[in-house]
Parts: C-alpha cells; sequence; structure tokens
C-alpha cells in the first residue's frame, strides 16, 4: 500500500493501515467503544454551545472515502464552544461514514451497539492556531461532534443531502453546495460524552478533542440508500466500488476517561 492510498477494503484497510500510519497504534486513538455506565458524570463539564446561524456552506464533495460539505472558515462565523473546549473552534466541514444494509456503520459504539450511520462536525481551533491544515496535527487541535443516525422515519433536513449526492457520485467529485445549515441535523438534546481521540481515517493525527451526542436522529432507509449509491471509485475506472461500510471500528482505551455532562 503506497502512502496516501488508503481505504476500507480488504487490503487497504483500517488493519493495514498502521503500515503507512504507525500512529494507528497510538495511544489516543478513536473511536472507541463508549460504555455509559463507565463514564465519568462530570458536573462541571457546561453544555455545548453552538452557533451556526451564519454559517456558509461552500460546496458538497466525493474525497473517495466520504462525502464532505465544506464551509467558509475565513472568520468565527459558525463556532462550537463550551464543554470540554477551552475556547471557539471554527467549523471547516461535515462528512459521514455508514454501513451496508442494516445496522452497523456508525465508528463510535454504544456498549458494543452500533448505529446506521454516524455524521461528524469537524471544528479547528483557530483561537491558538492560524489554519485548519496546521491545526490539524496540533494535540488541541480540533473538536468533532459526532451524532448517531438510526434507521426510523424520514429526516426531513436531510433530505437536502441525499438529494444532492447524485451530483458527487464518483470519486473527485464537487458541487456548488450553499445555505445549508447543519444545526437541523442535530437532535433535540444536546447531551453529550467526550474524550480525547484522534482523526478515525489517516492520517490518524491525535489532535480530536470527541463530543459524542447520546441522543441519535432518526434517518429512513431510503435516505441511507443513496449513500450507497455512492462510490469509491472515480468515473474513469474499470470497477465500480459502492461507497459503504467507510467506518473505522473501536479502538484501545488505553486508560482514558470518558466524561459525561448528563447522569
Ligand atoms: C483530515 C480531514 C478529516 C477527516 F478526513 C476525518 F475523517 C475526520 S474524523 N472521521 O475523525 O471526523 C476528521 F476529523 C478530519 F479532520
Ligand atoms: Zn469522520
Amino acid at each position: 500500500m503506497t502512502g496516501h492510498q488508503w481505504g476500507y477494503g480488504e487490503d487497504d484497510g483500517p488493519s493495514a493501515w498502521s503500515k503507512d500510519y504507525p500512529i494507528a497504534e497510538g495511544p489516543r486513538q478513536s473511536p472507541i467503544n463508549i460504555v455509559p455506565d463507565e463514564a465519568v458524570y462530570d458536573a462541571n463539564l457546561p453544555p455545548i454551545s453552538l452557533n451556526y446561524d451564519n454559517c456558509t456552506s461552500i460546496n458538497i464533495s466525493n474525497n473517495g472515502h466520504s462525502v464532505v460539505v465544506e464551509f467558509d472558515d475565513a472568520d468565527d462565523r459558525s463556532v462550537i464552544q463550551g464543554g470540554p473546549l477551552n475556547n471557539a473552534y471554527r467549523l471547516k466541514q461535515f462528512h459521514f461514514h455508514w454501513g451496508g444494509k442494516g445496522c452497523h456503520g456508525s465508528e463510535h459504539t454504544v456498549s458494543g451497539k452500533t448505529y446506521t450511520s454516524e455524521l461528524h462536525l469537524v471544528h479547528w481551533n483557530a483561537a491558538r492556531y492560524g489554519s485548519f491544515g496546521e491545526a490539524v496535527a496540533a494535540s488541541d487541535g480540533l473538536a468533532v461532534l459526532g451524532v448517531f443516525l438510526e434507521i426510523g422515519d424520514e429526516h426531513r433536513g436531510l433530505h437536502k443531502i441525499t438529494d444532492a449526492l447524485y451530483m458527487v457520485k464518483f470519486k473527485g467529485t464537487v458541487a456548488d453546495f450553499r445555505d445549508f445549515n447543519p444545526k437541523c441535523l442535530l437532535p433535540r438534546s444536546l447531551g453529550y460524552w467526550t474524550y480525547p481521540g484522534s482523526l478515525t481515517t489517516p492520517p490518524l493525527y491525535e489532535s480530536v478533542t470527541w463530543i459524542v451526542l447520546a441522543e441519535p436522529i432518526e434517518v429512513s432507509e431510503k435516505q441511507m440508500g443513496k449513500f450507497r449509491t455512492l462510490l469509491f471509485s472515480g468515473e474513469e475506472e474499470e470497477v465500480r466500488k459502492r461507497m459503504e461500510n467507510n467506518f473505522r471500528p473501536p479502538q484501545p482505551l488505553n486508560g482514558r476517561a470518558v466524561r459525561s455532562n448528563f447522569q
């Protein structure tokens, strides 16, 4: 596996990543299995505060690993703060991880329970670093908000995304995607677990403060089916590989404390 050519298949998947990215076996890797009974309720953990009202989505793209919606992060117009964070972190992008048919597909698990998908809202510490590229490798550089998706009723906010997926079927495709506010993808409760972790894809930097919401959102099987029409492969590639099961399994906790802001 030459550098930067990683995937989720038999030969280039999570069990092979450590060859090119030795940090894969580091002390604070993600995702993890969250065991609520072993989480430490921390009464001093403030609620998280999301200010997405002036957020500016720019485009939606297929990077060969997931579907990504990017935001204008030139100023503090859309930030997450509070919770375990010492300052405001700027929204850079969000993307998803999902399974094939059935109910696996999330990266974090809760007492071993998997969800059908997991949304990651990626933010970077603009108070301390000059760019996302600089922050991505710093121990307090990123804050990722994780939201579980489970099969149920259709999600009205997700429609705008699933209706745009046909434009980014192939790896390397990008399309305009304006005026999307991801606030509509959040559950009612912002109760969360938080722990120090990493990117769940190469380069697997140990730079993420994870904030995983306990309440899932509901999406329909039909909506999930649209994610599976995406391809890992580029338009010119002979073999078409459906984009699914793009999740890393849980990694060793190595004694890390998982804290919750709820009992
Ligand atoms: C380098 C860009 C990037 C990702 F590709 C990614 F998958 C994640 S993840 N799954 O940990 O949320 C990030 F946080 C992230 F910043
Ligand atoms: Zn992710």
